[in-house]
């Protein structure tokens, strides 16, 4: 591994998650990383991540969709700041809502892009969308309100 994902700064309470937690050793392990004003994930589906014969399962792509765009948005808090991730006081992001358009069968068997945009940070909510892109072609939109995750529900409270 050599550059960080947004992920890499998750604090160790908070990478388990099946999507994106670097500790979860049965999960999908998303990595997301800046492009400029956005942020890229790169995931390669494996064969038995199957809809149907050749494409690849729709829960796939919301997952994608879904850690990639919460794992932006939390980055995306830092940045506002012009702070380091990993800095005091933290930015803990859930899902509050996932939309996802399926507009091609996305092809299984390359690598698929996930390239996210923040639309909006309004006070604890943040707006993210997102395309997923195989073969040069968008096969999925999606839409995430991330939301910052209450005291109650934080694993790390600080
Ligand atoms: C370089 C980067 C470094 C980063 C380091 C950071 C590390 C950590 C970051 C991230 C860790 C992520 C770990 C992976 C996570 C992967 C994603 C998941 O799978 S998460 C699991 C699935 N999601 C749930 O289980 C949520 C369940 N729902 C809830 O707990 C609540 O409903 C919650 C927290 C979403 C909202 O609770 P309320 O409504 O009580 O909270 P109130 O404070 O009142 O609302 C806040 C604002 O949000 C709006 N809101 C709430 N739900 C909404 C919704 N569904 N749609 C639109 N707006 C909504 C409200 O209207 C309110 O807006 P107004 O402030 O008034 O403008």
């Amino acid at each position: 591994m050599s550059e960080k994902s947004f992920q890499d700064y998750y604090p160790e309470s908070l990478q388990h998650c099946y999507g994106c937690g670097p500790k979860n050793p049965e999960g999908h392990h998303i990595r997301s990383f800046w492009e400029g004003e956005e942020s890229v994930a790169r995931f390669t589906p494996k064969e038995y991540h199957l809809a149907f014969p050749g494409y690849v399962y729709g829960g796939l792509v919301a997952s994608l969709v879904d850690c990639h765009c919460v794992g932006t948005a939390a980055a995306a808090a830092y940045r506002a700041e012009g702070r380091e991730p990993g800095t005091n006081p933290p930015f803990r992001y859930v899902t509050g809502s996932l939309h996802v358009d399926y507009l091609l069968p996305t092809p299984l068997g390359g690598e698929l892009e996930i390239r996210a945009r923040v639309e909006e940070i309004k006070g604890k909510k943040t707006i993210v969308t997102a395309s997923v892109i195989a073969e040069g072609k968008v096969t999925a939109k999606g839409r995430v309100i991330a939301i910052r995750m209450p005291e109650h529900l934080r694993p790390d409270p600080g």
